[in-house]
């Protein structure tokens, strides 16, 4: 159960409606003098957050709802709700959300007496839990959800089986299917599809939204693209390059405005946010710009699950140790749907991109390693072999320049089951979008309050390709991303990010010329105690005695007072701590 942080500061205020702090947000400007010198100017803008406390009924539209992917993070809420186990020949396999860091991860919340302090991300601020999401959506292939994870063969059969019951009555809804946009193979499963004009297609979609809205008893809706990869699209003036030309083009019913594109509108004008987990172009300016204008969050591009999800750690791994990747080739194939719409050139070209840009931050951020628009040698290759199904096999090979001429080859073997990889991230997306919702700032002296930018750059962590606001950094660095999103959760109940500098620890001896502050409240006596320990000459200004990291503070400890032992039990006399800490 969810022990959500609570945070004792003067600077935070948890209200009935909302959590509000006040949050010193420091940055460094730097500024390049006339000789090319650089300036370091350190500054500081106080932030105001105010995060909504009510966490809302959360519906879930999946685009592609049918597919793997969609099959899959269904039937996964669903087992976790009802609490399945099944058997495998490994045993008991119950339910879980490995992969999700709004589940199944924990952040450093701070140092206590015992040492750093270890929470679960969800406990930080208040979000939707993935057991209450109900789902919904669309596929242009009417097979109910039942039926579509069979076909999916990700799943264990007995776990399949306990689900069927819940799922064989979900079925998607019908779809916008423009057969020039995904691969000519597609079409075979294409029987659930709309008819009507761009316009009429792009109402339909908008009135089934509302439909969700007000039949399934949610209070917030999000949209999210897990069907096939779409090919790009042409961007150019008079088409999609602003937002009322974008709204002419459907109305003039356009070839060129595409399946996700129509679906991305149609959220958007409906109010609600709308995220891409595949590689193609939909946010084109036109899209991006309402989005801009009716403040609802876009977030994209393409779920980052596996073999790129380790690229860019160990991308950023080489390069930020000075070692100079100079080839990367990145080979997989994979037998499901995904990897069959992928043979056709096109849709593959979409995937191309997003699996390369990938490494281009990086590189970039080392001008010792690499002259100006110098790049590895970069490689993807992925092949379609129907017999591996959703298990993609992928194979890389990074080479790099070492010292005085030296080589280094890293060759990786990553067998990703695409779908429970993929899966989590859907979780993750739709849930801190929902969180980010909720949360509103204003800087310095403000009166107003209001959003993030409506291109949701947070949600990088979980996708291949980051859509980012016009002219500001695009991350990739696997954990500058995830830090970034629990120091945005961090500065939203007013704590510090987390820096990793320890220096609490950096003293030449722990017990020396340390300073610190613990204020630590004794459960059995529910009192609370503050204690200021001097060293070396140890002055306890109170009854309790402190542990630092297991070592104990106490230096004249009087028989028979109450010491806390390191694991924090009275222990009575003080031997026990003692014998334990052998002093
Ligand atoms: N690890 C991963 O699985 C992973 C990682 C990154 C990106 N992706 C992307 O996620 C998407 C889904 O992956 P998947 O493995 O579930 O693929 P899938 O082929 O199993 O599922 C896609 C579903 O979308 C449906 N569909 C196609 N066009 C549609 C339309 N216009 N409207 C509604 N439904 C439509 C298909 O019928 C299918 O059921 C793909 O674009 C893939 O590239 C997947
Ligand atoms: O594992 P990852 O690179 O993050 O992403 C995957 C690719 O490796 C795979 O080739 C593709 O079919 C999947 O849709 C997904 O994009």
């Amino acid at each position: 159960m969810a022990t959500p942080v609570r945070v004792q500061s003067e600077k935070v205020r948890y209200m009935k409606e909302h959590i509000e702090a006040k949050y010193e947000y420091q940055t460094t400007r730097v500024e390049r003098e006339l000789d090319g010198s650089l300036v370091a100017i350190p500054e500081t803008t106080t932030y105001t957050f105010q995060t909504h406390r009510k966490v809302p009924k959360l519906g879930v539209m999946l685009v592609g709802w049918g597919g793997n992917n969609g099959s899959t993070v269904t039937a996964t809420v669903l087992a976790n709700k009802l609490g399945m186990t099944w058997k495998t020949k490994e045993g008991t396999q119950s339910a879980n959300y490995y992969g999700s860091i709004t589940h199944a991860a924990t952040v450093c919340l701070g140092t206590s007496c015992e040492g750093e302090v270890y929470v679960p991300l969800r406990d930080i601020l208040p979000m939707v839990h993935a057991n209450d999401i109900v789902f919904d959506g669309w596929d242009i292939s009417s097979m109910n959800l039942a039926d579509a994870m069979e076909r999916a063969r990700v799943l264990d059969y007995g776990l399949q089986q306990q689900l069927r019951p819940y799922m064989e009555c979900l079925k998607p809804r019908q779809s916008i299917y423009f057969p020039d946009f995904i691969a000519a193979n597609q079409e075979e499963r294409a029987d659930n599809v709309l008819t009507g004009t761009k316009q009429e297609l792009l109402d339909k979609i908008r009135s089934d939204i509302r439909n969700f809205k007000n039949s399934s008893g949610v209070e917030k809706v999000i949209v999210l693209w897990t069907a096939n990869t779409e090919r790009f699209c042409d961007v150019r003036p008079g088409l999609n390059d602003t937002a009322a030309n974008l709204l002419d083009s459907i109305k003039r019913g356009e070839e060129e405005v595409s399946q996700s594109t129509l679906f991305a509108v149609a959220s958007i004008l409906e109010g609600v946010t709308y995220i891409n987990g595949s590689p193609q172009n939909t946010f084109v300016p036109g899209c991006v710009e309402l989005a801009g204008q009716r403040n609802v969050f876009i977030a994209g591009d393409d779920f980052k699950s596996g073999q790129t999800k380790f690229k860019s750690v160990l991308t950023d791994f080489l390069v930020g140790a000075g070692i100079k990747p100079t080839s990367i080739v990145s080979y997989n194939h994979l037998g499901n749907n995904d990897g069959m719409n992928l043979s056709a050139p096109q849709t593959f070209r979409s995937k191309e991109i997003s699996k390369s840009n990938v490494v281009d931050d990086m590189v970039e951020s080392n001008a010792l390693l690499y002259k100006k628009g110098e790049k590895p040698d970069h490689c993807v290759v992925i092949k379609y072999v129907p017999y591996v199904g959703d298990s993609k096999r992928a194979m890389d090979e990074y080479t790099s320049e070492i010292m005085m001429g030296g080589r280094n080859t890293i060759v990786v073997h990553n067998t990703c089951e695409d779908s429970l990889l993929a899966s989590p991230l859907i979780l993750d997306l739709v849930i801190l979008a929902e969180l980010c919702e909720r949360i509103k700032f204003k800087v310095g002296n403000e009166v107003e309050f209001h959003s993030f930018n409506s291109v949701l750059s947070i949600l990088s962590y979980m996708l291949k390709a980051p859509l980012v606001p016009a002219g500001t950094p695009i991350v990739n660095a696997l954990f500058r991303q995830r830090a970034c999103i629990e120091n945005v959760l961090r500065a939203c109940i007013g704590l510090a990010p987390i820096n990793h500098m320890l220096l609490e620890y950096k003293a030449e001896k722990i017990l020396e010329n340390l300073r610190q502050r613990y204020v630590r409240e004794d459960t059995k006596k529910n009192q609370k105690v503050e204690e200021t320990v001097d060293i070396p000459d140890i002055k306890i200004e109170s009854s309790k005695f402190a542990h630092l990291n297991g070592i104990c503070l106490n230096k004249h400890v009087p028989n028979g007072a109450s010491c806390k032992g390191m694991n924090g039990v009275v222990n009575g006399l003080n031997n026990g701590c003692c014998a334990v800490n052998g002093h």
